[in-house]
């Protein structure tokens, strides 16, 4: 049953086409994360989905109730739908926790207190609770502006990369601590990267956006093994082209390295990492360099190796 839809949404800036036709179903307490390059149309999506931003065309319903856009309404925006940015905004005179309770105002002050103390536990920000904005990591500065995001209990979170000034270390524990909290909570959530990783660490289900256009919906699986594009083979893993054959490639780790055989080549470097040494191999004929896993770590620069792939790990993929 769809709760949050975005229907045939187009967005042109001047003669630019950013979103093209774009539709979307979510349920309840539904979460998606949509991946796409810079440019590709996310921010333009989220910000029309969150009533900051006027379509050219299409419409966006929560439930029963469609989302006006700032042309038709006098304060843009919704309590049900919350958009998070990288570029958040805190009160810098004001303490964690006063920043959590300013969109709580007009509410009872019982309640305020109690929602307040309830977000800075489920955040792991008790500690900070009287410090100022600048007296915190960027990590714990974007876990106040979630908070504040949350204090009024949004149907629907929007999450436009929120997490890249983040270390990896410290975006995978937030991504992580997140996804409970919002789970708990039953809130729908879209959740817009660049980054297929960060994606699959908060749902399996993905949807990618290429110039504005839905290329391919699915969880990581079928978009892994049945990549519709080569940009989405490329999002998983990079993809040789196999020689003298058209739209063929075939993934790192499905080649496999052997003494004898016809496709020829020689490494010429080498990467440790951690389940497999990662080779760059040039073929002999023509001089394509293949990337190739090398499981056993048998191989050094230097080596002569010959390629072995299945035929049914071979993508075909045109566009
Ligand atoms: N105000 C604007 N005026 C003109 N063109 C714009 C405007 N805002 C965005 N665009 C263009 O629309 C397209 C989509 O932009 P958008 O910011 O939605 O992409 P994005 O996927 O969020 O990119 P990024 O990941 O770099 O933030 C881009 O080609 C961009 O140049």
């Amino acid at each position: 049953m769809s709760y949050f839809s975005l229907r045939q949404v187009s967005k042109s800036y001047e003669s630019q086409t950013a979103l093209h036709e774009f539709s979307l179903e979510l349920a309840k307490g539904e979460f998606l994360s949509i991946v796409g390059e810079s440019g590709s149309g996310k921010s333009t999506l989220l910000r029309i989905a969150a009533g900051l931003m006027t379509q050219s065309s299409g419409e966006v319903w929560l439930g029963d109730q469609q989302i006006q856009n700032p042309k038709q309404k006098l304060v843009a925006g919704y309590d049900e739908i919350k958009l998070i940015h990288q570029d958040y905004h805190l009160f810098p005179n004001a303490t964690v926790e006063e920043n959590i309770s300013r969109p709580l105002m007009n509410y009872d002050p019982e309640y305020k207190k109690l929602r307040v103390k309830s977000l800075l536990e489920q955040l792991g920000l008790e500690k900070y609770k009287d410090r100022l904005p600048r007296q915190l990591s960027g990590g714990q500065q974007q876990k106040v502006a979630i908070a504040q995001a949350l204090a009024v209990e949004p149907e629907v979170l929007l999450l436009d990369e929120p997490f890249s000034h983040l270390d990896t270390i410290q975006k995978h524990k937030l991504i992580f601590e997140l996804k409970e909290v919002l789970r708990e909570s039953g809130t729908t959530v879209i959740f817009v990267t660049h980054d297929l990783d960060d994606a699959l660490r908060l749902t399996d289900s993905v949807l990618i956006l290429q110039k504005g256009k839905v290329i391919q919906k699915g969880n990581s699986r079928a978009l892994c093994e049945h990549p519709k594009t080569r940009y989405v083979a490329r999002l998983f893993s990079p993809i040789n082209l196999i020689p003298d054959r058209l739209d063929n490639y075939i993934r790192p780790a499905d080649v496999r390295l052997r003494t004898k055989g016809e496709l020829l080549g020689h490494v010429i470097d080498q990467r440790f990492l951690v389940h497999y040494n990662s080779l760059l191999i040039r073929l002999r004929n023509g001089g394509q360099v293949w990337e190739v896993d090398d499981p056993a770590r048998k191989y050094e620069i230097g080596d002569r190796v010959y390629l072995h792939f299945d035929e049914e790990k071979v993508l075909v993929l045109k566009g």
